[in-house]
This record gives C-alpha cells, sequence and structure tokens, in this order.
C-alpha cells in the first residue's frame, strides 16, 4: 500500500472513532445527566467519560504502540510525556458547558501530534451532523448532510468589515482591545472547536483566543484549520506546538484567515 492510501485508511478510521464517540455521547444528550465538577470548576458529564471510553478503545486497536493523551486521562507525567515523539490527542467533549446546555455546540476532537505539530485532526459535532477532519498529505474536508465538502482558504485583506468567532461561555477581557485594529467587526459566538473549523470553512475570518484553553481543547481543530489554509499562531507570530512543556495549558493563539 502507497503512503497516500495508508493515510487515507488512517483517517477514515479516525473519523468512525470520533462518529461512534459521538453516537455515544448523543445517547446521553438526549436524556436527563448528572453533571459533576472537577478540581478546576469545570464540568463533567457522563457523555465525556462514555466518548473518552469509545475512544481509547478504538484508537488502542487501531494504533496499539502510540500513546493517548484525553482530557480525561491526562494525569500522565512530563517525564513520561516528555519522550513521546508521536501520540493521539483527545478531547471527547468539548464545549461540555454547551453540551449541558444542549445548544449543539460541542465537539468530539481527536487529533495526531508528531513532533509537537498536528498532522492530522478529526473534529465531530454529533448534534449538528458535521464532521471536519484532515491530514496534512490529504487536505481538509467537511462532511454535512449534503456530502463531503473539500475546505480551502482564500486569504482576504485586511480591511473593511471583519467576520470574528469567539468563545459562547468563556469571555475574554482582553478581547475587545485587540479587535480596535479592525475598521469594522461583526462578532459570532461559538461553542468548542467549531470555531477554529469556522475559519477552515471561510464562515470567519478570525479566532482569537486571548483566553485560557488546554491542548485537547484545540489540537484537532488546529489541524483541521491549518490543513485548509489559515495560519495558527501565538500573538508574537510563533508556532502554537504542543507537548513542549510540563502543563498542558495553551499560550493565548490567533486562528486567521487575514492576509498578514
Ligand atoms: N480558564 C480556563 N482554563 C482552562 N481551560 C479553559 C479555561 N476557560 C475555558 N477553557 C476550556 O476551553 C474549552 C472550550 O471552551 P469554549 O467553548 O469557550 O471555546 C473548554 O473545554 P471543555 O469543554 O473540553 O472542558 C474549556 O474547559
Ligand atoms: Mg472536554
Amino acid at each position: 500500500m502507497d503512503k497516500q492510501m495508508n493515510q487515507h485508511h488512517l483517517l477514515d478510521q479516525v473519523v468512525a472513532i470520533a462518529k461512534a464517540a459521538g453516537e455515544a455521547a448523543m445517547i446521553i444528550y438526549q436524556k436527563d445527566f448528572n453533571i459533576e465538577y472537577k478540581g478546576d470548576d469545570s464540568p463533567v458529564t457522563d457523555a465525556d467519560l462514555a466518548a473518552h471510553a469509545v475512544i481509547v478503545k478504538g484508537l488502542k486497536a487501531l494504533t496499539p504502540h502510540l500513546p493517548i493523551l484525553s482530557e480525561e486521562s491526562a494525569d500522565i507525567s512530563w517525564e513520561e510525556r516528555r519522550t513521546w515523539e508521536e501520540y493521539w490527542l483527545v478531547d471527547p467533549i468539548d464545549g461540555t458547558k454547551e453540551f449541558i446546555k444542549k445548544n449543539g455546540e460541542f465537539t468530539v476532537n481527536i487529533a495526531l501530534i508528531k513532533q509537537g505539530k498536528p498532522v492530522l485532526g478529526v473534529v465531530d459535532a454529533p448534534a449538528l451532523n458535521e464532521t471536519y477532519f484532515a491530514e496534512a498529505s490529504l487536505g481538509a474536508f467537511k462532511q454535512d448532510s449534503q456530502g463531503i465538502h473539500s475546505l480551502k482558504v482564500t486569504k482576504k485583506a485586511n480591511k473593511g468589515l471583519i467576520r470574528v468567532v469567539g468563545s459562547r461561555s468563556h469571555p475574554s477581557p482582553d478581547l475587545a482591545a485587540y479587535l480596535e485594529q479592525f475598521e469594522a467587526v461583526d462578532m459570532v459566538p461559538k461553542g468548542s472547536s467549531l470555531k477554529l473549523c469556522l475559519v477552515a470553512e471561510g464562515k470567519a475570518d478570525i479566532y482569537p483566543r486571548l483566553g485560557l484553553t488546554s491542548e485537547w481543547d484545540t489540537g484537532a481543530g488546529h489541524a483541521v484549520a491549518e490543513i485548509a489554509g489559515a495560519s495558527i499562531t501565538q500573538i508574537d507570530g510563533s508556532p502554537l506546538t504542543y507537548n513542549q512543556k510540563a502543563q498542558y495549558l495553551n499560550p493565548y493563539f490567533i486562528v486567521s484567515a487575514l492576509l498578514d
């Protein structure tokens, strides 16, 4: 089998695992469910744990040699993680607050990280029946009720009305000051990794994340947006990287489809 076929197979398999996890989450979404609060006060439901179990089982069967870092099993020492050259980075439910509000804006995120860089990503939004997926050598795609569409960002000039996407549930005090550089902005609130995906599909021009996230919140959407042609950088223009430090928090970052 050539490399292209192999990567296709891998991407298809990861899409299938993410969709199976999304289906497991939807069974809970449609019922009344318990909400618990973790040490950092962030909510967790049975859906986070059910999706986690489906993903870990699927990825272990697919690539038994690769380690898995999931939000729901993140207690792995830096001493161990720093030796990883390649691993799966998973957020079983990104947008747990949106899941609890039942507004549909939550995703299942699976990314393959190689040497600190996301090279494959799947973002499944089961309540919306939308799946975004990308792999470096194959490109970026969206699947919805109409079929599969290729995603290709056409960068546009930084003038006139700029379509900004931002968090629905985690407001950022620094965002307003950042947006002052634009002539006019249209602000769209959105939960979860759907923000990165909106930039990837040309429905938003920029997603400035001037607030905290963890690496599992961004890895998969990062792959989709970057492979579609958007840029993702820290505020100073340096790359947003993974597994390069002991703690999981990301720095502030900008996802952009604007020309520099
Ligand atoms: N102060 C903070 N520290 C760490 N993560 C944060 C955070 N504020 C928001 N996040 C995380 O950002 C993710 C996406 O939020 P948003 O929809 O606002 O973009 C959420 O992930 P989870 O839902 O996986 O817990 C949330 O936990
Ligand atoms: Mg989560």
